[in-house]
């Protein structure tokens, strides 16, 4: 729909989130845009697992998630970092709403592979409706990534880069946005301005992307063949407003080259 704009935050800066990432949503939907907040939340859920001697470990980049260890990502994603993003919002004047992804069936996933990463999915669809009535109210819905399986019986943890990729292409947003700690993809210390798809690859074949951007460049790409026409990665700290210059790495789709 016109004007959505999904907005991935990164567990690893929820708790600085910067006067300028508050006054980014606000001045965004003076300007007639839709925000719609994916948030994240592995340091902290990392952080409970350990006092809670739960033993965690990540195959290719996502948690495998037991039964146990499900319990404690719905306890941290949805009962605390949710909340906490909706009450950093309200506080900054931003009227916003937490909604998990199981929530009216807003995300509904199928198991990956039970075997090896227990109960963490892949998205298979996504209740778009939720979306466009809480916005078209002037709420920012802010959602976890946490999804229900087809029988409405089991609850699955979704990558919130992933999450947000998907809803983003699901809402025909304008634009998807992740950010993170880092300004953007690094290269020799400096900030990747822009890059096409196949440029991004090779930075993650060469080993210049690793660990958590992984993840995030493969959603950003999977959200261009969505048919999104640029995603970027940028910093909390930053802007996230054109006019203003944002700091970040656009990825945009290759251009066909038409005769
Ligand atoms: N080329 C790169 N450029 C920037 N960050 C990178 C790169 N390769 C790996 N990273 C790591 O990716 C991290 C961001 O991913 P992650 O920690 O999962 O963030 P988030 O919680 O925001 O999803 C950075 O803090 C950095 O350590
Ligand atoms: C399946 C899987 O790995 N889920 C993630 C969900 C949170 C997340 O993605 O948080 P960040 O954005 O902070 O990395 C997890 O359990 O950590």
């Amino acid at each position: 729909m016109d004007g959505m704009i999904v907005i991935k935050c990164g567990g690893s800066m929820i708790d600085t989130l910067s006067t300028e990432f508050f006054d980014s949503i606000k001045k965004l939907q003076s300007n007639g845009l839709k925000p719609i907040i994916v948030h994240g939340g592995g340091p902290a859920i990392n952080k409970m697992l350990e006092s809670l001697q739960i033993e965690s470990e990540f195959v290719n980049g996502l948690r495998k998630t037991t039964d146990e260890v499900m319990n404690v990502v719905e306890m941290v994603l949805s009962g605390s970092i949710t909340n906490q993003l909706v009450r950093g919002l309200q506080a900054n004047g931003i009227n916003a709403i937490g909604i998990t992804g199981s929530d009216g069936g807003l995300l509904k996933a199928k198991a990956i592979d039970k075997e090896k990463l227990g109960f963490v999915g892949d998205i298979t669809a996504v209740n778009e409706t939720i979306l466009y009535n809480l916005t078209s109210i002037g709420l920012v819905p802010v959602i976890s990534p946490i999804a229900i399986n087809n029988n409405g019986d089991e609850l699955l943890n979704i990558n919130a880069d992933t999450a947000a990729a998907a809803i983003a292409v699901a809402v025909k947003a304008s634009k998807i946005l992740f950010v993170t700690d880092v300004p953007g993809v690094l290269k020799n210390n400096e900030i990747v301005e822009t890059a096409t798809s196949k440029e991004m690859l090779s930075l993650i074949d060469d080993g210049t992307i690793s660990g958590g951007m992984i993840p995030k460049v493969k959603a950003a790409l999977h959200s261009l063949e969505g048919g999104m026409t640029e995603a970027m990665i940028v910093s909390g700290q930053s802007y996230l407003l054109d006019g203003k210059k944002i700091v970040g790495t656009t990825i945009r789709k290759e251009l066909e080259i038409v005769n």
